[in-house]
């Protein structure tokens, strides 16, 4: 049995390359941006007006000028339009571009117009209310980087390059894999000695948020069809996910399978709870992994955010950033095992404040719905003290 630290190292150590695609702008939310982005043009792209007023020559206010014949209107979409004179002005809008001859833009407020004469009244400052062409960015700088999760601001940044369509991480091909003679399927009413299947459909919806739509596959606690149903799928996915199978009992024959089937074990046994069973390992040639999960639903879904995203984010070229939150109550840890205890979060004065479920242990399936997420306490005697750090990991 190793410990977690290692655990987690190694998974990260097998992360996997599945190269590029290209999709449309939208499809891309949620996906990881594989191409730095540059503005194709400044930011903006030239000296707009932040105000709806009128728009003025500031050496007019030198002069004593307060009052302005209004010679035409300014809108957003116009192409660069002049003013003719400095006794002038143009009335102009949000987003339009500034006339030449012009520098200086009143908003309505600071100004009374009345037969098509404009008075100002508050002297402006020279060059107010003018958001400078190139201020933002300029023309070739670099907007987005390569690793870049497309969020929906980040959608708004590629539409202003005019991004039609981008160049994204591609997606590993996954297979989620239930064993057991006990699942059912979820339309089916179990008979009393059965359950039905739902962590393959937690994990598929887990991966659905990443982006990934998993094929689902159950195999029955027959260690011939087990074996051949594997085969077949380590043939056709990047990437295994069972859970069930991996501990001591008679018809845990997954470990045996994978290992026949030419999988090398990177480890099997974690000290950790839940999820100690943990099996993990790679075919490196043809760049497989396999996740294989204990089959309580607690541990597969702790054992999914804990392991696998980090892995998925590292293998798409983008980190994971797990924030630590405070422990508000004490806690025991386990001498000899990292625990994941569920929890939930709320914000107190800036500060992330995690207080514990009271779940029944790796099959209560239910806690895990009322959880915001895990808190990993190292291993330990003592008993820590409230308001203590933590690792956290959102799981939702
Ligand atoms: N002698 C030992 N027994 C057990 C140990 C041990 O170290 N020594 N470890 C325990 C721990 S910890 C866990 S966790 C479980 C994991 O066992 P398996 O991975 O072999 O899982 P199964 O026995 O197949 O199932 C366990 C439990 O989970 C339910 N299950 C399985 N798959 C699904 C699914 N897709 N959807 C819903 N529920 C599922 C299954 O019905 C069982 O109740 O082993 C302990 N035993
Ligand atoms: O360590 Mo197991 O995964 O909780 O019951």
């Amino acid at each position: 049995m190793i410990t977690f630290e290692n655990a987690f190292e190694h998974v990260l150590e097998h992360t996997l390359d599945f190269g590029d695609e290209t999709v449309t702008l939208l499809k891309s939310t949620g996906r990881i941006l594989s191409e730095d982005i540059k503005a194709d043009r400044d930011f903006p792209p030239f000296n707009r007006s932040t105000k709806d007023g009128i728009v003025i020559a500031f050496s007019a206010i030198e002069k004593g000028i307060t009052r302005f014949k209004v010679e035409g209107v300014l809108s957003a979409g116009m192409p660069q339009q002049k003013l003719s004179t400095d006794h002038n002005c143009l009335e102009i809008m949000t987003g339009a571009v500034l006339p030449e001859q012009a520098d200086t833009i009143v908003m309505y407020e600071e100004t009374a117009i009345k037969d098509g004469w404009a008075s100002i009244t508050k002297t402006p400052k020279k060059g107010q209310n003018i958001h400078r062409q190139g201020t933002d960015e300029q023309k070739g700088a670099i907007l987005l980087k390569k690793g870049t999760e497309i969020t929906a601001a980040v959608i708004g940044v590629l539409a202003s390059v005019g991004k039609k369509d981008v160049l994204v991480k591609t997606l590993p091909k996954i297979c989620v894999v239930s064993t057991g003679n006990e699942l059912v399927e979820i339309q089916e009413t179990p008979l009393p000695h059965q359950i039905r299947k739902s962590n393959s459909l937690s994990l598929a919806s887990a991966l659905k948020k990443v982006k990934i739509t998993p094929t689902l596959l159950h195999i029955a606690d027959d260690k011939s069809i087990i074996e051949k149903e594997l085969e077949k799928a380590i043939l056709k996915y990047d990437v295994l996910m069972l859970s069930g199978g991996v501990s001591k009992g008679k018809f845990d024959f997954i470990p045996d399978a994978l290992h026949n089937l030419g999988i090398e074990k990177v480890f099997h046994r974690v000290a950790q709870r839940p999820g100690k069973p943990f099996w993990f390992g790679v075919q490196k040639e043809k760049q497989k992994v396999i996740f294989s999960f204990p089959g309580n639903p607690v541990s597969t879904f702790a054992n999914y955010h804990v392991y696998f995203l980090p892995w998925l984010k590292k293998s798409l070229g983008t980190e994971t950033k797990n924030p630590s939150v405070i422990l508000d109550e004490p806690i025991q840890p386990h001498p000899s095992l990292t625990l994941f205890v569920q929890v939930t979060c709320h914000w107190h004065q800036g500060k992330l404040i995690a207080k514990t479920i009271k779940g029944n242990g790796s099959g209560d399936l239910v806690s895990l719905a009322l959880a915001d997420g895990f808190i990993r306490v190292p291993q330990g005697d003592n008993e820590i003290l409230q308001g203590m750090v933590f690792d956290y990991t959102e799981a939702g």
